[in-house]
């Protein structure tokens, strides 16, 4: 039974998953566990840190006794995470001082306004590779240091460490013992240089974070330390970290230049595998660590989408018009097309490529005929056009035409969207048999630090095709769809700038 399996621990925006992988990179084992996601204010989201370790711990032990395992036969632990979301705890209490400020969290917005007042966006932009915007750790940090009570006094002391969910996890899986993330994580906290790879005092002196805060960054792809608590068995070596999304290129083995991905979950992100070089974007894409791998940087250009799963959630819990996520499949199929409605769920803002914090949801096109079907089906169609918005950016900044997207996550369950997406794509989106390529590639990671993999090519021929959707659509309803799209987010932008 010895080192039979990886265990990926893949801590996202609304749950907490444990996915046990063998040698062939089947899925053996699950356990997912939903957490609380807590709204103070609007344009605010926080998780409690102590749910988050806690479901964590609990689903790793249930994936294993699943199958009646025991540490014993975990080779490694790979751990994947929603990026951004920010943690600060003391080190002598191991406590949290706040919640944890979730990525989508829009409360530092004005202070994102001031900092491209005052003209720092370009010197961000060349450091960090990424937008002056409040989806970023630094100006998360900082919030908590000027905002809850005696923060900075402890920071002064020494006694505060950030982290973002990986370094959680592995300071609580160490007792304490490591403070520590990887690069992909790191260059998402807008205080890390992706060309110095470490991080910057002139971007920790703006954010006014001290260093002493401060992970260690190491690779993707090492052994960084053993687990010491209960619920993963015996000690397991801690051996591949990466931000969910990094996670998910790997494991969808985009692991050549130019290959892409987009992961539909809680939101959607496009990442395009761009070498061992950084392209600065033009058309408003974030540039970002892939990973590293040994002594080798990977680059990657990303499309972040604030909101694309969620806003059937939305659907569920806010409208009450379907009872589970998946229903909504049926209910947007009963009708032929929305009808002219449009839905931009900029519920948290808008993300790439438009860039506005202020943007909030705005529906368009509402007749006396339309129905909740309409809605479901409006709210679909939106996934799929902020999917093309960001499509259209990426070829342009690289200079090329992508020839297929490979999709993952959990709405890619929903065949009317994937249909939906090739056709005013117009290129094949291809749907592999294993969508949790986020946990897959974690695993991948860790295997590869412990020789449970011998290389990159030892894994590349997993990839299996479940379903390749092709466009159909013709062309002129194609078109006709974008420009009420391209309306439809003109008009919210206007609404949220007036
Ligand atoms: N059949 C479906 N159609 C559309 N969206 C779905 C479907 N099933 C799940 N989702 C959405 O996918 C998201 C969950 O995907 P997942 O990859 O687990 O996300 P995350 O990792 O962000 O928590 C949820 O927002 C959910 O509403
Ligand atoms: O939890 P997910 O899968 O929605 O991913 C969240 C992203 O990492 C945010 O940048």
């Amino acid at each position: 039974m010895k080192d039979k399996y990886i265990l990926a621990l893949d801590q996202g925006t609304t749950s907490s998953r444990a996915i046990l992988f063998d040698r062939q990179g089947n899925i053996v084992s699950s356990a997912q566990k939903e957490f609380r996601q807590i709204y103070p204010q609007p344009g605010w989201v926080e998780h409690d840190p102590q749910e988050i370790w806690s479901t964590q711990v609990g689903v790793a032990a249930e994936a294993s006794t699943n199958v009646g395992l025991n540490g014993t036969s975990i080779a490694a632990i790979g751990i994947t995470n929603q990026r951004e979301t920010t943690i600060v705890w003391d080190r002598e209490t191991g406590k949290a001082i706040y919640n944890a400020i979730v990525w989508q969290d829009r409360r530092t917005a004005a202070f994102c306004d001031q900092l491209k007042a005052d003209g720092l966006a370009e010197t961000i932009r060349a450091k960090t590779g990424l937008l002056v915007d409040s989806y970023f750790s630094g100006t998360k940090i900082r919030w908590i240091l000027k905002n809850v009570d005696g923060a900075q006094a402890l920071a002064d002391q020494g006694r505060l460490l950030f982290g973002t969910v990986d370094t959680w996890l592995v300071w609580n899986m160490t007792r304490g013992k490591m403070h520590l993330t990887d690069v992909s994580n790191a260059s998402r906290t807008m205080l890390f240089n992706i060309h110095t790879m470490q991080w910057d005092d002139e971007l920790l002196e703006i954010m006014g974070v001290p260093r002493s805060m401060l992970p260690e960054v190491r690779s993707s792809s090492e052994v960084y330390g053993h687990t010491e608590v209960s619920g993963f068995g015996s000690e397991i070596p801690i051996a591949g970290i990466a931000g969910d999304q990094q996670a998910a290129l790997f494991g969808q083995m985009c692991t050549q230049p130019g290959m892409v991905k987009n992961t539909y979950g809680t939101g959607c992100f496009m990442v395009m595998n761009t070498g061992n070089k950084p392209i600065i974007s033009k058309n408003n894409l974030l540039t970002t660590v892939a990973w590293k791998i040994g002594n080798e940087v990977s680059y990657a250009l990303e499309g972040s989408i604030f909101i694309g799963g969620a806003v059937v959630q939305w659907l569920r819990d806010g409208l009450g018009i379907i009872k589970t996520s998946s229903e909504v499949e049926a209910l947007a199929r009963s009708v032929k097309s929305s009808d002219g409605v449009y839905l931009v769920p900029a519920f948290a803002g808008l993300g790439a490529p438009h860039w506005n914090p202020h943007a909030r949801g705005t529906i368009f096109g509402v007749t006396r005929g339309t129905t909740a079907a309409h809605y479901a089906r409006a709210a679909l169609d939106s996934i799929a056009y902020q999917t093309m918005d960001v499509l259209k950016a990426m070829e342009a900044d690289a200079g090329i035409v992508i020839p297929e997207l490979r999709v993952d996550g959990g709405a890619t369950a929903n065949n009317l969207l994937m249909q939906f997406q090739s056709d005013i794509l117009g290129v094949d989106v291809v749907r592999p048999k294993v969508t949790e390529t986020t946990a897959l590639g974690a695993a991948y990671l860790a295997g590869l630090a412990v020789g449970y993999w011998s290389s990159t090519a030892d894994v590349q021929g997993q990839w299996q095709l479940d379903q390749r959707f092709k466009p159909a659509l013709p062309a002129a309803e194609v078109q006709s769809g974008i420009k009420g799209w391209q309306r439809a987010i003109a008009a919210a932008t206007v609404w949220a700038d007036s």
